[in-house]
């Protein structure tokens, strides 16, 4: 394969939201599933976000066991994976978490719209990859970072990433955790936001597991490609 093996990992309400109207991010899973996407961070090359993410959580993306970071080093990695985040306009704020905690390497995306003075300043903490004019061309983001030697990459969101990935075919698994709560809202962010694909162009999934884990279920599904199943 030319690209990475890419999925994405989500935490949703039973009701497919991401998080509240006012975007801000609630407990949605527990202390176990907390630990499985620690799990999954020790184990990939890159964790991949959105600003939209950045900007609304301030997230660190960091490995949180130090027995795991421990297991990454002795195995001759950083302690955390490669941390990408996807910004066309290179919102990034210098002050952020990503920036602040834990080693190895950050990546921003850009695109060529980006202003010259915020792209310097980022590359004085990060890798800056251009990719795409307006927005960032994910294609060509995933090909490069194979380029890299990056080669697992999970998408930890947010709504308008995980449409940008979908939509573009470079998603191979998906893994959602849904949580017991309702959140409700039309404008609340869902699993997948953006246009949304018309009925000729449906995204097919086949389940491989469904779990119990805590008060919610784990459900992960290997993406099958494009599939028209509106009943006429
Ligand atoms: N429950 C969960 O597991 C998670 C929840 N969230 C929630 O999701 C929300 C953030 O989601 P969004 O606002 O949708 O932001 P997002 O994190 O999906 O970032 C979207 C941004 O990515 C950039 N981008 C650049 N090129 C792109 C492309 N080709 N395709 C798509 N996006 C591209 C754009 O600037 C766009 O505005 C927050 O409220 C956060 O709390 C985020 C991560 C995980
Ligand atoms: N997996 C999961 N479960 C939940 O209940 C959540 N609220 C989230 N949210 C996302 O996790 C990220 C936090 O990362 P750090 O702990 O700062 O490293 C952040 O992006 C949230 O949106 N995820």
């Amino acid at each position: 394969m030319d690209r990475p093996f890419v999925f994405i990992n989500s935490a949703m309400s039973a009701d497919g939201k991401l998080s509240t109207k006012e975007r801000k991010q609630v407990r949605i899973s527990g202390k176990l599933d907390f630990e499985r996407v620690d799990e999954l961070r020790a184990q990939v090359d890159a964790i991949m976000v959105g600003i939209g993410t950045v900007l609304s959580d301030d997230p660190s993306l960091t490995v949180k066991s130090p027995e795991r970071r421990a297991v990454r080093k002795a195995a001759g990695k950083n302690e955390n994976p490669v941390r990408i985040i996807v910004d066309s306009s290179a919102r990034t704020p210098l002050d952020a978490d990503i920036f602040k905690k834990g080693e190895g390497l950050r990546i921003i995306a850009i695109s060529t719209s980006a202003p010259a003075e915020k792209i310097e300043k980022l590359e004085e903490k990060a890798l800056v990859i251009k990719a795409g004019t307006e927005k960032v061309d994910l294609p060509e983001l995933v090909r490069r970072l194979k380029e890299m030697d990056i080669n697992t990459i999970m998408v930890e969101g947010g709504a308008t990433l995980n449409w940008g990935m979908l939509s573009a075919g470079l998603v191979d698994e998906i893994y959602t955790f849904i949580g017991n709560l309702i959140i409700g809202g039309a404008t609340s962010p869902t699993f997948t936001d953006g246009e949304g694909f018309s009925e000729a162009e449906l995204l097919g999934l086949e389940l491989f597991s469904a779990e119990t884990i805590e008060e919610g279920v784990l459900l992960k599904w290997k993406v099958k490609g494009k599939t028209n199943q509106i009943v006429s």
